[in-house]
């Protein structure tokens, strides 16, 4: 396949509700090029769930969502498949990791049971003793020590850092184009989240996967994407590669979230003004951002 993994063109949503419609996304465009990690970054509310969620072809069958525009994954409009078609991408050729391990891992399974499941949704035949086999190099991958022991055990038994190992192995274990990363680690405690984040890395580019990284976290973004466009309730404010935008932050949100970072100075954190018009002035687009030919 040739282009982007990911193209979305002035995607719109809004969701019925008993006063009448609400406008959630006001048009966003955004791609992701193969291998490419890029970062939607806003804050809460700003509509990156609910991106994500269009992505992964979860709300286009909600009754109460009204969507419109393009999202195109590996070169095919999703709108113009069935459900059952979204659904056979979701944990194949598209995965995602959640903030908690523990909500998305069964409590009441083995490791080995959901691993199990995950590699029947690529391969429906898969043996056991063939499961099992790849279970042990996935979780040997992300540097678990004993994957025979780990997938014995249940969820419950292990630390929040190895359920979350454990999560990054499962989603990458049918070799998705595309990780949908959801905040991965803000449940956990910094340093986990740190260590998180850089085996993340190792095995998205050992695997050339490209990434939709979720995120409120500009410091994380930092460390993380190649890319990133800066959501601002529902549109996006600012896009650039990583290094462009942090150094050169042009849009007034996206300054505003700059000076938010909290810094070792001691100084306060100014407060980002939510009633400021100026957060609305156009979307700022940094030279060389990559975009597909034709896109805008
Ligand atoms: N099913 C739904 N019905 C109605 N409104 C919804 C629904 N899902 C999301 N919303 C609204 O859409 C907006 C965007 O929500 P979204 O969850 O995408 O925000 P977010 O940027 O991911 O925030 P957070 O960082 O808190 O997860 C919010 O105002 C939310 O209330």
């Amino acid at each position: 396949m040739s282009g982007p993994t990911l193209r979305i063109r002035d995607l719109k949503l809004g969701f019925k509700s008993w006063s009448g419609m609400v406008e959630v996304l006001h048009g966003i465009s955004l791609h992701i090029n193969k291998g490419e990690r890029v970062a939607l970054v806003g804050e809460s509310g700003s509509g990156k769930s609910v991106t994500a969620r269009i992505v992964l072809g979860l709300l286009q069958s909600l009754r109460s969502a009204r969507l419109s525009g393009l999202v195109e994954f590996e070169g095919r409009d999703l709108s113009k498949l069935s459900e059952a078609e979204r659904h056979a991408l979701r944990g194949t050729r598209m995965s995602m990791i959640f903030q908690d391990p523990t909500s998305s891992l069964n409590p009441v399974y083995p490791v080995f049971t959901q691993f199990h499941e995950v590699l029947r949704r690529a391969n429906p035949a898969i043996t056991a003793a063939e499961a099992q086999m790849r279970a042990e190099k996935a979780l040997a991958d992300v540097s678990i020590p004993d994957p025979a022991r780990v997938l014995e055990s249940y969820p419950f038994q292990l630390s929040g850092g190895m359920n979350q190992r454990v999560m990054i192995a499962m989603a990458l274990a049918n070799e998705p184009s595309l990780l949908i990363a959801d905040e991965p680690g803000t449940a956990l405690d910094v340093t986990v989240q740190a260590q998180t984040l850089k085996l993340m890395r190792e095995q998205v580019e050992r695997h050339g996967t490209s990434v939709l990284f979720i995120s409120h976290n500009l410091g994380v973004v930092r460390e993380f994407a190649d890319r990133v466009y800066v959501i601002y309730k529902g549109r996006i404010a600012e896009q650039g590669s990583a290094a462009a935008l942090f150094e050169d932050p042009r849009h007034p949100y996206t300054q505003a979230l700059l000076a938010a970072v909290p810094r070792i100075t001691g100084e306060g954190i100014p407060e980002i003004d939510d009633a400021s018009n100026a957060y609305f002035a156009p979307t700022v687009v940094h030279e060389g951002n990559g975009e597909p030919e034709g896109a805008s």
